[in-house]
């Protein structure tokens, strides 16, 4: 049984090291949570008063702001962070693919940290060493996967990563939008693998601001604005709330077809 709960939950920043204001204008800030001011020591209120129940089948998109708590709640909903106020209870293997480079070894070779890195991610060490071969083709990276990780170039890490996140076969699995930064061209060799892993795993929650991937990996979505969930429902409904416009008009046509979605009338 695969599920996340939560249950008005909150997730305060108490910031110890704030220096106090230097700028002469007093700037308005619009993104970002809400900076509490009434304790002594000034704490971030990333998210505020969460309830959602997420089961097995769901692909949920995190859309909002920059700062409306998408990474908060993912790191919530992973049980990396506890709720400062709320509870929140989590069944199932979680996959957290936050940040690409995470449990990697600069002082270890390519095929060595693909070990690493799939054990972090839950695989075990039999299931790896079935796939690694797979892995090491798709990055094609050949002679550069028995040197260590310290002589590989920006692109080639995201490469290795990417190829082991795609392999793995997560219950849960939780990508924040870096997955999306990568380079148009390996994104576009990634892409059906990282259909492939969405489709294996049991439950997907995705922040991004890539519609297009949005669209390809998610059927519903949550909006968060200012730490709250401002909206939850299907994804195009919740894209076209947020966006202003419905988001199949701007997707391009390859994507359209990808998708098999109905373009709009007139387009
Ligand atoms: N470790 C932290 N310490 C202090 N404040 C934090 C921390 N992590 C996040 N915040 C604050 O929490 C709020 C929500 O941040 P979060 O990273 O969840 O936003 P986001 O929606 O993922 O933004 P983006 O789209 O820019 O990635 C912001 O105000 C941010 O400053």
């Amino acid at each position: 049984m695969i599920s996340i709960d939560v249950w008005n939950a909150s997730v305060d920043f108490p910031i110890f090291d704030a220096k106090t204001r230097s700028l002469k204008k007093r700037v308005l800030g619009k993104v970002g949570g809400k900076i509490g001011t009434d304790s002594k020591v000034p704490i971030i209120e990333a998210l505020h008063d969460i309830n959602v129940s997420i089961n097995s089948g769901d692909r949920i998109g995190l859309v909002g702001h920059n700062g409306a708590g998408k990474s908060t709640l993912l790191r919530l909903l992973s049980g990396i962070y506890e709720p400062t106020r709320g509870a929140a209870r989590v069944r199932g293997r979680v996959a957290p693919v936050f940040d690409l480079g995470v449990g990697m070894d600069q002082e270890i070779s390519g095929y060595e940290n693909i070990m690493v890195r799939g054990l972090y991610l839950g695989m075990t060490r039999k299931q790896m060493e079935k796939r690694v071969d797979d892995i090491a083709e798709f990055t094609e990276l050949g002679d550069y996967l028995a040197m260590p990780l310290r002589t590989y170039s920006t692109g080639m890490r995201v490469r290795l990563a990417l190829g082991v996140v795609t392999s793995i076969d997560p219950e849960i699995l939780l990508l924040d939008e870096g997955i999306g930064a990568v380079d148009a061209a390996f994104l576009n060799k990634a892409r059906d693998r990282l259909v492939d892993l969405v489709k294996r795993s049991g439950l997907l929650v995705f922040a991004s601001h890539q519609d297009d991937l949005l669209l390809e990996l998610c059927t519903s979505a949550i909006w968060m604005d200012e730490g709250r969930m401002k909206m939850q429902g299907s994804l195009r409904e919740v894209l076209t709330a947020y966006k202003g416009r419905d988001p199949y008009s701007n997707v391009s046509k390859e994507t359209l077809e990808r998708l098999e979605a109905p373009a709009l009338s007139g387009d």
